[in-house]
C-alpha cells in the first residue's frame, strides 16, 4: 500500500494508535542512517520480551558475544535452554523502568506491550544509549540491517525500513555474488598485515602493496575460485619482494 493510502486509516504501526498521519513512514527515508560495527564482547545487551522475537534478537546478540540479560515474565523453550547453560541471564519479571538500563549499552525491545515498548524506548533516549523497539520505526534509534556474513566478511543491507522485504531477497543476492573466496582472501591479507606494518614505513606505501595484490593481474578471487591458494600466497610474497624497501 503506497504512505499516501494510509492517511486517515487507523496507525498499523503499534506506536501511533488512533488515526495515521504518515509521519514515520515519511521520517525513515528523510533519515540518513550512519552505518557502524558495533563491538559488544563484554558489554551489557537488554533483550525485553523473551517469544519468538526476542529469541531471534538474543541469538544475533549472542553470535557477537554480547552479554546478554533478557528479562521478561515468559519465554519459549529455547530462550529456557540458554538460560539454564549459562548463556544468558534471564530475569523472570516484567521491564521495572530506568533502573533495569544501568550499565546496559543496546536495549532491544520485543514485548506484545505498546505501553511498555514506549516506556523502554523514553527511558532509553533519556540516558543517551542504544534502544531498537523490533519493527516500530519511530522507537528506534537505530534499526538492523538484513546481514550476509562469511568469516571476517559482513555484508549489511539496509533499506531505511523502506522494505525489510527487499532487504531479505537482496541478502540471497549478495550471497550468491560473494562466495567464500572473499572470505579466505580477507584472512590471507590479514595474515600479511603485520610484515606490511612492520616494513612498509608509509601509510601510502602500505596501500599501494594491499591495493596491487587485491586489484592484481592474476586475480586472486579468480586463483581461489580455482582452488588454487597457492598461487595466492605466491602473489602476496611476489608483493612482499616487489614493496620492500631496498
Ligand atoms: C532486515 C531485518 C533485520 C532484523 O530484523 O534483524 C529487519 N526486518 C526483517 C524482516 C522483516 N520485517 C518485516 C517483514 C515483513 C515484510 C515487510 O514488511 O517488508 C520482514 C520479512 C520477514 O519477516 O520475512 C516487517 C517490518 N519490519 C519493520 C516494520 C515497521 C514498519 O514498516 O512500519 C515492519 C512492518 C510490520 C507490520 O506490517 O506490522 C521495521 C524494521 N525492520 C527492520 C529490519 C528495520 C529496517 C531494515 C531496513 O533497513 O530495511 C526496521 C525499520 C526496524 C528494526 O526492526 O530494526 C529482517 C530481515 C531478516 C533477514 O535478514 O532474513
Ligand atoms: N513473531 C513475529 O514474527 C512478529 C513479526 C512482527 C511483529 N511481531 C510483534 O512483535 C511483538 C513480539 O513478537 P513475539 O512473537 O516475540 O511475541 P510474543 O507475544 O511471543 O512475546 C512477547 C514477550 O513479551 C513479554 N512481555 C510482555 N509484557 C512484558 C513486560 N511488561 N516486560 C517484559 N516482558 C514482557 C512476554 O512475556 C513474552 O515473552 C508482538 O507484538 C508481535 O505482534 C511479531
Amino acid at each position: 500500500m503506497p504512505a499516501a493510502a494510509y492517511a486517515g486509516k487507523e496507525c498499523v504501526c503499534q506506536f501511533k494508535r488512533g488515526i495515521c498521519d504518515q509521519t514515520c513512514v515519511k521520517d525513515m527515508l528523510e533519515t540518513p542512517f550512519y552505518i557502524a560495527c558495533l563491538k559488544l564482547k563484554g558489554r551489557k545487551c537488554l533483550v525485553v520480551g523473551g517469544g519468538a522475537l526476542g529469541l531471534e534478537k538474543t541469538e544475533g546478540l549472542l553470535a557477537c558475544d554480547g552479554d546478554v540479560t533478557v528479562i521478561a515474565p515468559e519465554v519459549g523453550p529455547e530462550l529456557e535452554q540458554l538460560a539454564a547453560e549459562g548463556s544468558i541471564t534471564w530475569e523472570r519479571r516484567e521491564y521495572g523502568g530506568a533502573a533495569d538500563l544501568e550499565g546496559v549499552f543496546m536495549v532491544i525491545a520485543c514485548t506484545d506491550d505498546t505501553d511498555v515498548n514506549i516506556k523502554i524506548y523514553d527511558d532509553a533516549e533519556a540516558r543517551a544509549m542504544l534502544v531498537n523497539i523490533v519493527d516500530v520505526p519511530p522507537l528506534c534509534n537505530f534499526i538492523l540491517p538484513a546481514l550476509v556474513r562469511m568469516g571476517p566478511l559482513a555484508i549489511a543491507i539496509s533499506t531505511a525500513g523502506a522494505s525489510p522485504a527487499l532487504a531479505k531477497r537482496m541478502k540471497r543476492e549478495v550471497a550468491e555474488l560473494f562466495g567464500d573466496e572473499y572470505a579466505t582472501l580477507a584472512i590471507m591479507l590479514n595474515d600479511a598485515r603485520g610484515w606490511a606494518k612492520g616494513t612498509l614505513p608509509t601509510y601510502q606505501d602500505r596501500k599501494a602493496f594491499f591495493e596491487s595484490i587485491v586489484n592484481g593481474e592474476p586475480d586472486p578471487i579468480a586463483l581461489l575460485r580455482a582452488g588454487d591458494s597457492a598461487a595466492v600466497l605466491d602473489l602476496i610474497a611476489a608483493a612482499q619482494r616487489t614493496h620492500a624497501p631496498a
